[in-house]
């Protein structure tokens, strides 16, 4: 275990699967071919970027750092995993390598990131580690991991919050439908992040203090038969003046008021009664939290009238309903005869306060159902999300590399006939340049030992691969994005990892800090990334005329200086 600057410990991954081991075969053999020619101690920089944007948008919430940082810090190889890769390794693998693994612990490895629920865009570095290549590179897969599915599952969770507005209460139920267990785990951690506000993942709320939030099955619904199941039936007021000894008939007696009165008459005959039975037997349970799920058979025919009685009932004794769950319909339509039934219960029975019964809606919720939701007008207060968010049905990765950008001190590049995998050399710094009005104008790349750009000064910003793509900025604020998280043998002082409801904090202002354009699901504004390394474009545009042509794709040397 590492301690940081405060000298609080930090523990290893929550996964216990993330482990030396969790990486590529090719890392290995990698690393014996760089011991084998004494080239392992090469003091090496890699960026780890993405080059699109996720969900057709144009923008990206990086998520992620705290488990890298938690796994480099604590990185060891054990006997039994040095044995197992012994073994699987050519016998021909001198000892001498077996040794050099067992010395590894990442002592020397100097980590520089973005804060994670930071908004980021492509090609920018999100994370800049050095060290001895052959370490770094046995970092390369783990991290590629870790950051992967967390960026992108805290996106998604950040668009459903975005169509489904601020004052929505959005509950993640994606565990039961998740890839596998880390798969559900992890979306629970950085859907919260992306700006959900609880989930149904009991092991995440231990893991991670979560919200934990639910309502309950249909199976509860259809278990029950019949009001004769019920056997005890007391309730006790919750001022604890006195006893309702028969609720049961306390609900019925609801019931029939609500079926007779003036504004509902007509509405419903007779309701369902293993349904009412389930509404009574967890009420009597929860009598505080009452909230039922009412479209096991018929929402506006039984499930709300039977919700209706029983949360009266509860009223009586001084209880206050939640409210209801839909689970399958038209969930724009039913949320708003629910609500007039409500409302109409309210006025009928003069209840100040049951009209805003609250309403969660679920049911194969996506991004999509969300804004047809709001276009067609509804009245939920909450959405269960589960499958499409967890999985990140829409996208299924981020597309996050790693690449080497300078060894020994000396600029690496990979080229490709692609220009949007050409990578951009160096060691880099990278600025936020903000505007008057407070919004992120440009991500300004620049090398490391370049001089900052400052406030007021007329700054000229290139794309990083289009000559005509160039702006003056002037910027109001100026924020240096990467900071440093390991700081090898270096004096820097280390960034503390902050708590998870920071994070997601820093997530929901960033968003909200962001130009409404940049926002928009149809057809975004893409927010600009440029470069001031001066000399970078007209080396690629040398590189372009000898090389591009003969679709050189492998790694070569820079020849240009900063
Ligand atoms: N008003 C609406 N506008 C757009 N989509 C909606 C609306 N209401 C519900 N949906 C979505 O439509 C889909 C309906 O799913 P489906 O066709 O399986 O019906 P269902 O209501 O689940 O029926 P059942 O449970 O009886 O099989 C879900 O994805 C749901 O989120
Ligand atoms: O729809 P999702 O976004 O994945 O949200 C989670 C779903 O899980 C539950 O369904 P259940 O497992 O009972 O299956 P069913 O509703 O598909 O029948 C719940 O009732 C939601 O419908
Ligand atoms: O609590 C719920 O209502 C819930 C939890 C997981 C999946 N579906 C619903
Ligand atoms: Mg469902």
């Amino acid at each position: 275990m590492d301690s940081n600057d405060s000298g609080r410990v930090i523990s290893g991954p929550t996964n216990p699967m993330v482990t030396p081991l969790l990486t590529d075969h090719y890392q290995f053999t990698m690393a014996y071919a760089y011991w084998k020619a004494s080239k392992h101690q090469e003091r090496a920089v890699f960026d780890l970027y993405f080059r699109k944007n996720p969900f057709g948008g144009e923008y990206t919430i990086f998520a992620g750092l705290e488990e890298c940082v938690r796994f480099i810090s604590n990185y060891k190889i054990s006997e039994d995993q040095i044995h197992f890769i012994k073994n699987n390794l050519p016998p021909s693998c001198e000892d001498g390598f077996f040794d050099y693994l067992r010395g590894i612990d990442c002592s020397d490895v100097e980590v520089y990131a973005i804060p994670e629920g930071t908004v980021v865009f492509p090609k920018v570095p999100l994370m800049r580690i050095e060290g001895p290549v052959a370490v770094v590179q046995l970092l390369e897969t783990p991290i590629v991991n870790l950051i992967n599915y967390a960026s992108l599952v805290s996106t998604n969770a950040a668009r459903h919050r975005f169509v489904a507005g601020k004052s929505k209460t959005l509950l993640e139920f994606g565990l039961r439908r998740a890839q596998g267990p880390d798969g559900g785990v992890s979306a629970s951690k950085y859907c919260y992040i992306g700006g959900f506000d609880a989930t149904s993942n009991v092991a995440a709320g231990r893991l991670f203090g979560i919200p934990l939030r639910g309502t309950h099955s249909h199976a509860f619904v259809s278990s029950y038969m019949s009001l004769g199941e019920i056997t005890e039936k007391s309730l006790r007021k919750k001022d604890g003046s006195s006893t309702c000894v028969d609720f049961v008939s306390l609900v019925q007696k609801w019931l029939n008021k609500i079926k007779w009165s003036d504004s509902l008459c007509g509405i419903f005959s007779d309701t369902n009664k293993s349904e009412l039975t389930a509404f009574i037997s967890y009420a009597l349970a929860f009598p505080d939290n009452f909230l039922a799920l009412v479209d096991t058979y018929d929402v506006m025919r039984s499930g709300v009238p039977n919700f209706c009685a029983v949360a009266l009932a509860l009223s009586d004794l001084g209880y206050k309903a939640v409210g209801i769950r839909l689970d399958s319909g038209d969930l724009a339509y039913l949320s708003c005869e629910s609500r007039k039934f409500f409302c109409s219960i309210e006025k009928e029975f003069e209840l100040p306060g049951f009209g805003k019964m609250s309403i969660t809606a679920s049911n194969d919720l996506n991004e999509e159902t969300l804004d047809a939701l709001n276009k067609q007008g509804h009245e939920v207060d909450a959405y269960g999300i589960g499958t499409y968010l967890v999985t990140c049905y829409a996208q299924a990765a981020l597309g996050v590399v790693f690449k080497l950008v300078e060894i020994n001190n000396q600029p690496r590049i990979k080229l490709s006939e692609d220009v949007s995998k050409v990578s951009i050399p160096c060691k880099k710094r990278i600025y936020r340049l903000y505007g008057k009005e407070t919004y992120p104008l440009v991500d300004l790349i620049t090398g490391e030992n370049e001089p900052p750009p400052k406030v007021g000064q007329r700054i000229l910003c290139r794309h990083p691969f289009q000559e005509s793509k160039r702006a003056y900025v002037v910027p109001q604020h100026v924020e240096e994005l990467q900071r440093c998280y390991c700081a090898g043998s270096s004096d820097k002082k280390r960034e503390t990892l902050p708590p998870l409801k920071d994070i997601r904090e820093r997530c929901i202002k960033q968003l909200e800090q962001m130009r409404p354009d940049h926002m928009r699901r149809l057809n975004p504004t893409p927010y600009k990334c440029q470069c001031k390394i001066i000399r970078l474009h007209s080396f690629l545009v040398a590189q372009r005329g000898t090389c591009w042509g003969a679709a050189v794709t492998k790694e070569i040397k820079w020849n240009g200086s900063l």
